[in-house]
This record gives structure tokens, sequence and C-alpha cells, in this order.
């Protein structure tokens, strides 16, 4: 293939930046989750180091699924089939990139955070993305790689609590379904075309995508409000400074119960469209309120671990 001259917009392009800035944020709220003793030194190491292996695993997986994304509308014009990065390049700036970032986390920020850092990048590469062309479960497997930056986070703090280390595993795992069945069903015809043989493919209605993304929203939102729970357990075995902590714990669940009602209400206008709504439309709906729902829901968590 010819290939025209990239800009820094095509390089940033292959870092999925979106994506890989809001897993960079997960793994954020898993350090401030595990009530650190701040550290800049530390935390500058574990942001950047995050950032390089989010951005190299985007690029590795734009140059396994180069032939995929090439024949695809929404993936297309990425920078590999649009002909702007060789394959070659790709290759080099991923793995670069992968171990510059493990080897910072190894180094500068702790054992457990690189270890996670490459359970995630493993679980992403050699499972996730080959299962796309082949397991009916592949969304399922991603979301096991996507729900592991929070502990990476988690991991830089030495003596972190971790029941909500797996809480925290559990809201991205569950709020990965919405998310992604909105998507495949809007994109089915692409995903058609290349013969993924996922949920959103196979079912012709999208009655069970529907189905599915629902049960999984009623599992986040009720994971949601798992960690006013456990604040309310800790609280308890404390004592002490009884009323403001109260009070945070009931603003926080209050907080969730709102986020979780309205997830939930997209979910089910997605399981049965509203008069003059097609599952299109209430597709989209979902995509963007699980975009808007997963940083609100995780900042309510910071405050919660912060003041409570
Ligand atoms: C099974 C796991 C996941 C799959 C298959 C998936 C797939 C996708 C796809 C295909 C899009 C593009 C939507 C469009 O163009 O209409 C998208 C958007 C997005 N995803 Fe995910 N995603 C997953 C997990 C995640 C995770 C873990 C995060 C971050 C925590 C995330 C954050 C985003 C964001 C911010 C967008 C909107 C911006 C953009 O299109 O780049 N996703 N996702
Ligand atoms: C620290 C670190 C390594 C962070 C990375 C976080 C991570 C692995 C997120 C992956 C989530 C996921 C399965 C996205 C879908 O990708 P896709 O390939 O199906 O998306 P596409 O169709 O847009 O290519």
């Amino acid at each position: 293939m010819r290939h025209t001259r990239a800009g820094f917009a095509d390089y940033l392009e292959l870092t999925k930046p979106r994506l890989s800035s809001l897993s960079v944020l997960t793994t954020v709220v898993g350090y401030f989750a595990a009530r650190p003793v701040f550290d800049g030194a530390l935390f500058f190491a574990l942001l950047a180091g995050t950032a390089a292996c989010a951005a190299g695993v985007a690029a590795l997986n734009q140059w396994m699924e180069a032939d995929t994304d090439a024949l695809m509308r929404r993936t297309a014009a990425r920078p590999i089939p649009g002909g702007k990065i060789a394959t070659g390049t790709a290759f080099v700036i991923g793995w670069a990139l992968c171990a510059a970032g493990l080897a910072l986390l190894f180094a500068r920020v702790t054992g457990g955070a690189a270890f996670f850092a490459l359970a995630t990048i493993v679980a992403y590469l050699a499972l996730y993305t080959p299962a796309k062309r082949r397991s009916r479960f592949s969304t399922e497997i991603g979301a096991v790689a996507g729900a592991f930056p929070p502990l990476i986070g988690w991991a830089a703090v030495p003596g972190g609590d971790a029941a909500l280390a797996w809480v925290l595993f559990a809201i991205l795992f569950f709020w990965q379904i919405p998310h992604f069945m909105a998507i495949a069903w809007t994109h089915r015809r692409d995903y058609e075309a290349v013969n993924f043989p996922m949920l959103a493919v196979r079912d012709t209605t999208g009655g069970r995508v529907a189905a599915w993304s629902l049960a999984c929203t009623f599992a986040v939102a009720a994971a949601g409000l798992a960690p006013a729970w456990l604040a309310l357990a800790g609280h308890e075995n404390a004592r002490g400074h009884a009323g403001t902590s109260l009070a945070i714990i009931a603003a926080y669940a209050i907080v969730a119960l709102a986020l979780g009602a309205w997830f939930t209400k997209r979910a089910l206008a997605f399981r049965r469209p509203p008069a003059g709504q097609t599952r299109e439309t209430a597709a989209r709906r979902l995509f963007f309120a699980s975009i808007a729902w997963l940083p609100l829901q995780l900042a309510a968590l910071v405050v919660l671990r912060l003041l409570a």
C-alpha cells in the first residue's frame, strides 16, 4: 500500500485517544479509591506508564485488525487502512509503548501495577482481539480486559482495600456490556460484513442483545451502590467522626441510585423502544448514557473514598 505523509493527528488516532483516556481515568480512580498517601512522583509514573500501555495496545490492536478495519465504515479511515501509517510502523510504535509503559510501572510504581498492566495487554491482544473473529463470547472476554485498569491503580497503593478493587472490576465489567451491545447494534451490518460472530450479528431482532444489556445494566447499577454498603460496614467498625461520614455515604447512595436509574431507563428503552423511537435511536441513546454514566459514577466513588 502507498502511504501518504502521516501527521500528529494520525499518530494520535493510532492510540485510540478517547477510549485510552477513559481507561487511564479508571486507573486513577483505582488509585484514589485505595486511599493512598499521595506521592506525586509515583502518581505521575502511574499515569504515564498506564497511558503508554493503553496507547501501545491500541496501536497493536489496529496492527492486528488492519484487514477487517479496512472493510468497516466506522474504521476504514483509521491510520493503517487509510494509508497514513505503515503496518510495520504501527507494530514498532505499539511494542515500544507497551514495553516502556511496563518498565516504568515496574521500576517507579509497583510490581503489582506492572503485573495488572501486563494482564490487560495479554487479555486484550492475545485473548480478545483474536476472539472477535471466532467466538460468540468475544465481548465478555473483552470486558475482562477493559476491567483490569482500575486494578493497576489499586495495586500501586500498598495495603489497598481488596473488596473495593473487585467492586471496581465488576463496575467496569458489567458497564461494558450495555456500552458495547448498543454500539454493536448500531454497527451490526459492518460486523456482519467481516463475519464477526458476535451476538448483535446473530440476533436478528435485537431482542437478546437488548435483554443482555438490560441484565448487565441492573448488575452495574447494583455494583455502583456496593461502595456505599462497604463504606457503611467500615464506618460501623471505625466509629469516630460519625455525622459527616454518614451524610457523605447517604449522598453517595442517592447519586449512585439516580445514575443507576437513569442508565437502566436507557437500557429499558433499548429493550422496548417507546413510541416514536426505533431500536437504532434507543441504541445511540444508551451508548451516550454509557459514556456519561462511567465518569460520573467514578467521580462520586472517589469523593466518597476521599471524604467518608
Ligand atoms: C468489550 C469492551 C468494549 C468494546 C467492544 C468497545 C467498543 C467500542 C466501540 C466500537 C466504540 C466506537 C463507537 C462508535 O464509533 O459509535 C467505542 C466507543 C467508546 N468506548 Fe468502548 N468498548 C469497550 C470497552 C470500553 C472501555 C473499557 C472503555 C473505557 C473505560 C471504553 C470507552 C469508550 C469511549 C470513551 C468511547 C467513545 C469515544 C470513541 O468512539 O472513541 N470502551 N467503544
Ligand atoms: C492500561 C491498558 C493496557 C489499557 C487498555 C484498556 C483496554 C484493554 C481497553 C479495551 C476495551 C475494549 C475491549 C475495547 C474494544 O476494542 P475494539 O478493538 O473492539 O474496538 P474497535 O472496534 O474500535 O477496534
